[in-house]
């Protein structure tokens, strides 16, 4: 692996392997880029086939928080945790305090908080350690709440866009994964009027949206073919591809997946079909928005997290807006939104009036 062909090409600052006898902590801290403020980004704990895999997973994960918080409007830069082992087996009290230490190390270069396979316990050792770190139990605890309201306000925004009103009444919205975020949004959806088709690979997860929601239940290899105005990936990575892409009867792609296109040219081919894909990382950014809002030096306050979650809408409309202006995928917009806000705000802090 050429880690530095990789940090040089993708603009990367800092990656930072911590290692720890006692704990067995292994861990990577990937910061890619701390224009906009600290580094905020999950700490996610997996086992991985290779360190390299780590590594690489530590990289892309960073990278797109980079995009993510920028282009949410906030003050932060993006970074990422990985720790390799089982979160199943190999956690401890020592392991999260050891990383916290490291995190603590960098003095706020980078504010850590839960990511899958961690949880608010694990978030609390770390906090023994160093306060660099969110989404404690006592402020903005689970995040996912949040990240379903941001998805459904982004829901809104793309239906006025193709069908000329924001008001799901009556609509049939299909969601693949019904865990934390699928569940919320379906009851935020159901709320609004929308008829749902669900699916998930655990039964209670589906019991409980049949029987709250009164959603219909397929089977998982099913949902890509419903008939409906909009499919949401709440689940997994990569599900837009050559594979899927065909089985679609939607008009709207959006959910709260992290990296929905397996590659980017998926993203050509919706836009080529006549799919409105709302970026993956602009409508799934009201965990962290919510996060970020314990650094506001008042103290978090949870009204005014929904609010600025809320403005998801918003965000969701100007990269359509962008697409459209600049006849691009609507991937390559949010990118380009994120990049052009960090350029600017980069030309701003390097004017001459405080160096
Ligand atoms: N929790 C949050 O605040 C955020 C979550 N995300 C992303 O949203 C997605 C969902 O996150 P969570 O709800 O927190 O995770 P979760 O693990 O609570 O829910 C995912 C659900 O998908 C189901 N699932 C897994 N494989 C499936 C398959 N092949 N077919 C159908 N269902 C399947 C699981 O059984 C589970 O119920 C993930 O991609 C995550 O990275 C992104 C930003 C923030
Ligand atoms: O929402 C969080 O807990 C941290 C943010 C993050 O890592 C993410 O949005 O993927």
């Amino acid at each position: 692996m050429k880690i530095f062909d990789i940090m040089e090409t993708k603009d990367y600052e800092n990656v930072i392997l911590c290692h720890d006898k006692t704990s067995g902590l292994k861990a990577i801290i990937a910061i890619h880029d701390t224009t906009l403020g600290p580094a905020l980004g999950g700490c996610r704990m997996w086992t991985y086939d290779s360190e390299e895999d780590a590594i690489n997973d530590a990289l892309r994960l960073a990278r797109g928080m980079t995009y993510k918080n920028a282009a949410a409007g906030l003050n932060l830069g993006g970074g990422k945790t990985v720790v390799i082992g089982n979160p199943r087996k190999d956690k401890s009290e020592a392991l999260f305090r050891s990383l916290g230490r490291y995190i603590e190390s960098l003095k706020g270069r980078y504010i850590t908080a839960e990511d899958v396979g961690t949880n608010l316990k694990d978030m609390e050792y770390i906090r023994y350690e160093t306060k660099y770190v969110a989404g404690l139990a006592e402020t903005s605890g689970d995040p996912s709440p949040f990240t379903a309201y941001g998805v459904f306000r982004g829901i809104q925004a793309a239906c006025e866009e193709v069908f000329g009103t924001s008001d799901l009444k009556g609509l049939r919205i299909a969601i693949q994964g019904v865990g934390n975020v699928g569940y919320n949004l379906a009851k935020y959806l159901y709320g609004a009027g929308a008829k749902l088709i669900v699916t998930d690979i655990f039964e209670d997860n589906v019991k409980r949206v049949v029987e709250e929601v009164k959603a219909e239940y397929v089977k998982p290899d099913e949902i890509y073919g419903v008939e409906c105005d909009i499919f949401a990936p709440c689940a997994l990575g990569a599900i837009i591809n050559d594979e899927t892409i065909p089985q679609l009867k939607c008009k709207i792609v959006a959910g709260s997946a992290n990296n929905q296109l397996k590659e980017e040219r998926h993203g050509d081919i919706l836009q080529e079909k006549g799919i409105l894909y709302v970026p993956d990382y602009i409508i799934n950014a009201g965990g962290v928005i919510n996060v970020a809002d314990e650094l506001n030096p008042s103290g978090y306050n949870r009204d005014r997290a929904m609010r600025k979650v809320s403005m998801i809408f918003d965000t969701v409309k100007k990269v359509i807006q962008k697409s459209k202006e600049e006849n691009i995928p609507t991937y390559v917009a949010a990118d380009r939104v994120a990049e052009e806000r960090i350029k600017t705000i980069a030309a701003v802090k390097d004017n001459y009036i405080v160096k």
